[in-house]
């Protein structure tokens, strides 16, 4: 095994649904140790490649390999190695969150103590409480703590921000950071650009499946021409208003 090789890898991926491209013809590259933001308007395939990186979903045409191997052929390996928080995920009723946190550790064969875990994403009061009486905030922050059993190489990260209050924004960012500091990749996609900013080492704009530009905050807001203060707000419309205006229509 090789660590010298890319956290992802995808080469000229493509997945059509009927008449939409929902990834089109994308090759992107993660370095091993970076953080990762994948931004993109709604609709723009985002979570659609996070499917693909994890075969979820199989891709109509392209490859892609996540720490050095075929996620179609070692998904195993894949799923040991890498921390998922998915964009959608069910909890069950009546079971709380320390089983839950050791269901994934179980699933690992890793011996994370699941109350460790809970207490990192501020969910310390509520380790024994049933997961199916959680709020929508506490549903996050236990599919982020079920991401982070086991020290995973790679954290893939769908909207981790959503749903949380302000003091769960400032945890995520936190972690996010502290998983760098470990070692880890971590690459996550999010419309919270204010944390975004702060935290990404590079940045990816997805639009309509297409990366349409990457790189660091400086370097985005050069390419589009943007003011030494713009925001990374202000230079996220740019480049996907910009497109569109090309268009001549908003689609
Ligand atoms: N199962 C499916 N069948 C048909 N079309 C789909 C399917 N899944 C996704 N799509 C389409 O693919 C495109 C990309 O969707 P995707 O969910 O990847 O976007 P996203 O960037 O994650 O959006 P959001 O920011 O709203 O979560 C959209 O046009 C969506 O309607």
């Amino acid at each position: 095994m090789s660590s010298s090789e890319p956290a992802i890898e995808a080469n000229a991926v493509t997945k059509e649904y009927d008449d939409v491209h929902a990834v089109d013809n994308l090759d992107l590259t993660v370095e091993r140790g970076e953080t990762y933001g994948f931004l993109g308007p709604n609709g723009a395939g985002k979570s659609t490649t996070i499917g693909l990186l994890l075969d979820y979903l199989r891709p109509t045409s392209g490859t892609v390999r996540v720490l050095g191997r075929d996620p179609r052929r070692d998904i195993v390996e894949v799923h040991d190695r890498v921390g998922v928080l998915p964009d959608r995920f069910g909890l069950y009723e009546g079971r709380s969150a320390r089983q839950h946190v050791a269901f994934v550790a179980e699933t690992k064969r890793d011996d994370d103590d699941p109350a460790v875990l809970l207490e990192r994403v501020g969910l310390g009061d509520a380790v024994d409480d049933d997961a199916g009486d959680f709020s929508r905030g506490m549903e996050q922050r236990l599919a982020l703590a079920m991401a982070l059993v086991g020290d995973p190489e790679l954290l893939v990260l769908d909207e981790p921000f959503s749903g949380l209050d302000p003091h769960g924004v400032r945890r995520v960012r936190e972690i996010v950071h502290e998983e760098n500091q470990r070692g880890a990749t971590v690459f996550f996609s999010s419309h919270v650009l204010g944390q975004v900013e702060l935290v990404c080492d590079r940045i990816g704009v997805l639009h309509e499946g297409q990366l349409v530009a990457e790189g660091t905050l400086d370097e985005l807001r050069n390419r589009t021409a943007s003011p030494d203060d713009a925001t990374m707000e202000d230079v996220f419309v740019e480049l996907t208003d910009a497109r569109i205006d090309d268009e001549g229509e908003r689609r």
